[in-house]
């Protein structure tokens, strides 16, 4: 038959999925395996100019109506406790912008302690559920009764497949086969005819990606304890099928770095990131995995997926690292980074306070006689919105000081005062929070050092900064030059479609910043992006005589500006 996937219409959703027995019934032995199928755009069928345009929130469908979400399947294990198997990959899809649906081959109880229990699906129902979801969401599948054909059904019409082979987890719970666990977790834990099993499935494979105690059963046993063992390990692996190969180090002993092997065949990458000192890991090679396949579903290339999986990873385990849920040895992660928030913050961040943000200056300042405080007192009763003390030339002392009067005076009207780049002078004084530059100290070290409640703001230029800046858990993004300015030395300008890009590759709130004034501002409010939230502006009201009086002129252009887009998109 015809595959749909590739010729219709739809051929720019992706599906990942977990294969199970269930489809292949003659991996009975595998029962508790789970595989991972995902995006063929490594066999290149898209254009990766549309799949970047759906990844953003467009483009249109033919019916002008439906936005196009990459989607991505998992057919895996429940786990009770949720840190891992179906429950991490909800949550791995949810935190990249993908969505996931799910097909469930068993029911564990487990929690931080263990694995207690292993309840497979019965095969049959397995395949109803595949059944259902492929038969529906945006694959066009012709299901045949005949398990082979499924089988070739499923393979062919995803875009791609990543195969996770489930076998042992970091904890040391067997979870291939039920059968082993009721024998008491002996070793060797996976049993020949297991791998014998998916040594059948891995030359369908995009990648596999399996941790060192699964590439050592997958390899009859062969030991694997350094770096250069997981090399020849990954070479190994390779010459059993598969397109790439991920061999994960999260395990290996007196590691300092978080080290994993990828080889395409022709090159062998070392991929380092620093290994977080925490219990919470129960769940990083589902989440790893998933969120490879939420990547090549959004269009990456499988390199590109695997370095981006990498890093969201050693980002959620570095935010979660002193969370505690459970009281076994290994705990679960936060994989959207907000639960912290949600326990914590008091008051979380309005984005609408970056309507007219105010940047201080000290040279400006002492060219028109005025004091930090004075400057800052008239801005903010203008009607500045939000303050930031951007203080380059100043003694740490005299900044603290500076902060701590600047702080009184916007409590008393409720407005946010962030710092520029000096956590340490956030800190003591407790401001509100920071603002950090590309060349400062990166958002996600910022977020642990100030914990969840601070603000914190990002200078961007580019879609690939504002992705850093909101996984290391940035509030807003300042993006600019959208005019050429003198108030910073070789700053670029991206102009008006530079700052448009950023916004509409971000979640996140944006304020635009860089030679903004009072005759231009309406038009960048005018780009009509909805994240784009207000004005940053130095010069326009600290480079003037009066403060206040500049302030009142721009605060009346920006309400009329936003009034009138309010009318048109009506
Ligand atoms: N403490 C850590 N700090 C940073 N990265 C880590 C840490 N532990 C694991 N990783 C990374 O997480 C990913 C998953 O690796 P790991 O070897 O733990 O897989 P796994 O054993 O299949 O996971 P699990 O069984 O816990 O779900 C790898 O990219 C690895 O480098
Ligand atoms: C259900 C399930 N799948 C995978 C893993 C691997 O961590 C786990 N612990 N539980
Ligand atoms: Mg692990």
């Amino acid at each position: 038959m015809a595959v749909a996937f590739l010729g219709c219409t739809h051929n720019f959703n992706c599906l990942a999925l977990y294969h199970d027995q269930a489809v292949l019934p003659e991996f009975r032995q595998s029962k508790g395996l789970s595989f991972l199928v995902n995006s063929r755009i490594s066999r290149g069928k898209q254009s990766r100019a549309s799949m970047e345009m759906r990844g953003s929130g467009g483009p249109m469908t033919s019916d002008h109506s439906a936005v196009k979400i990459p989607l991505v399947l998992t057919v895996a294990g429940s786990d009770s406790g949720a840190g891992a198997g179906i429950q991490a990959d909800l949550k791995a899809c949810a935190a990249r912008g993908v969505y996931c649906s799910t097909v469930i081959t068993a029911v564990t109880a487990q929690n931080t302690v263990g694995v207690q229990g292993v309840n497979i699906v019965p095969e049959d129902f397995v395949a109803e559920q595949m059944k259902s979801v492929l038969s529906d969401m945006d694959v066009d599948v012709n299901w045949p009764d005949n398990r082979e054909l499924q089988m070739k059904q499923v393979s062919n019409s995803m875009a791609a497949l990543v195969v996770d082979p489930v076998m042992v987890s970091t904890s040391g719970d067997v979870l291939a086969d039920p059968s082993i666990l009721a024998l008491e977790k002996r070793s060797p834990c996976v049993t020949a005819d297991t791998c014998q099993k998916l040594e059948e499935l891995l030359p369908m494979a995009d990648i596999v990606t399996p941790n060192l105690k699964e590439a050592s059963a997958l390899l009859d046993g062969v030991k694997i304890n350094t770096v250069s063992d997981m090399l020849s390990a990954a070479k190994l692996l390779h010459d059993m099928g598969p397109r790439n190969v991920l061999v994960k180090g999260g395990d290996l002993p007196d590691s300092l770095d978080a080290v994993d092997v990828f080889f395409d065949g022709e090159h062998l990458y070392e991929l380092r990131s620093s290994r977080i000192k925490t219990r919470n890991t129960h769940g990083t090679g589902c989440t790893l995995a998933s969120c490879i396949a939420a990547e090549l579903a959004k269009g990456s290339s499988m390199l590109k997926a695997v370095k981006a999986s990498k890093f969201f990873v050693e980002t959620a385990l570095d935010y979660s690292k002193d969370i505690s849920i459970g009281k076994g040895p290994q705990g679960p992660f936060d994989h959207l980074m907000n639960l912290k928030h949600n326990s914590g913050r008091q008051v979380r961040f309005n984005p609408s306070d970056l309507f007219l943000y105010a940047v201080t200056d000290s040279r400006m300042n002492r060219k028109w006689g005025h004091s930090i405080s004075d400057a800052v007192k008239d801005a903010v009763q203008g009607g500045a919105t939000i303050v930031q003390l951007r203080e380059k030339d100043i003694e740490t002392g005299d900044f603290l000081e500076a902060a701590k009067s600047c702080l009184q005076i916007c409590r008393a009207h409720g407005i946010p005062l962030l710092i520029n780049d000096r956590i340490d002078v956030a800190l003591a004084s407790d401001a509100d929070g920071v603002h950090i530059g590309q060349s400062d100290m990166p958002a996600h070290v910022a977020r642990s050092l100030l914990g969840p409640e601070k603000i914190i703001g990002v200078s961007c230029k580019t879609p690939e900064q504002a992705e850093k800046a909101w996984l290391g858990g940035a509030d807003y993004i300042g993006s600019g030059g959208v005019y050429p300015t003198n108030t910073k030395e070789n700053n670029r300008t991206i102009g008006l479609d530079g700052l448009k890009t950023v916004c509409l590759a971000s979640k996140l709130p944006v304020v635009a910043i860089g030679g903004i004034n009072i005759s231009n501002a309406r038009e960048v409010m005018e780009i009509g992006v909805p994240n784009l939230k207000g004005v940053a502006v130095v010069s326009a009201l600290f480079d003037r005589e009066c403060v206040l009086t500049e302030t009142r002129k721009l605060h009346a252009v920006l309400t009329e500006a936003t009034a009138a887009a309010a009318a048109a998109a009506k």
